[in-house]
């Protein structure tokens, strides 16, 4: 896996995609939780972020970096079941870039 985080998620989303497709649940995590459907892949994520947020508030530096490479790795799974990947969340990230956030609400429909 290469050191760039953009090659990184790359070569992510790819392992799952493959994963996804192959569908061997017993040789593959990805493929068993997508087995379970797309409310289990969600409530995965959910539990990662909480315990992200967890791992914040009161753990070290390393337990914080795990618990989030387990939302993103969590997160490239839920996004590649329903179709999408890196890219597309890439360029909504990058046609805001340069917008300050509290400028983008203020921005909104009242
Ligand atoms: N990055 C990951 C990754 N991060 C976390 N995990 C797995 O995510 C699972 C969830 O962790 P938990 O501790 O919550 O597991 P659990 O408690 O058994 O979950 P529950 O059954 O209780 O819901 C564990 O089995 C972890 O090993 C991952 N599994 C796979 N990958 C990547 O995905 C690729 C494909 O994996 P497979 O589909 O297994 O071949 C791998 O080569 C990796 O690159």
């Amino acid at each position: 896996m290469a050191d760039d985080i953009g090659d990184t998620l790359t070569a992510l989303e790819a392992v799952v995609n493959d994963r996804l497709a192959a569908g061997d649940g017993t040789a593959s995590y990805v493929a068993s939780l997508a087995a379970k459907g797309r409310g289990k892949i969600a409530q995965k994520l959910g539990e990662e972020a909480t315990e992200t947020i967890i791992a914040a508030l009161t753990e070290d530096d390393a337990a914080l970096t795990g618990e989030a490479a387990d939302l993103v790795f969590h997160l490239t799974v839920l996004l590649a079941e329903r179709g999408l990947g890196w890219d597309a969340v890439a360029a909504e990230l990058a046609r805001r870039h340069g917008t300050s956030g509290h400028a983008e609400k203020a921005a909104r429909p009242q």
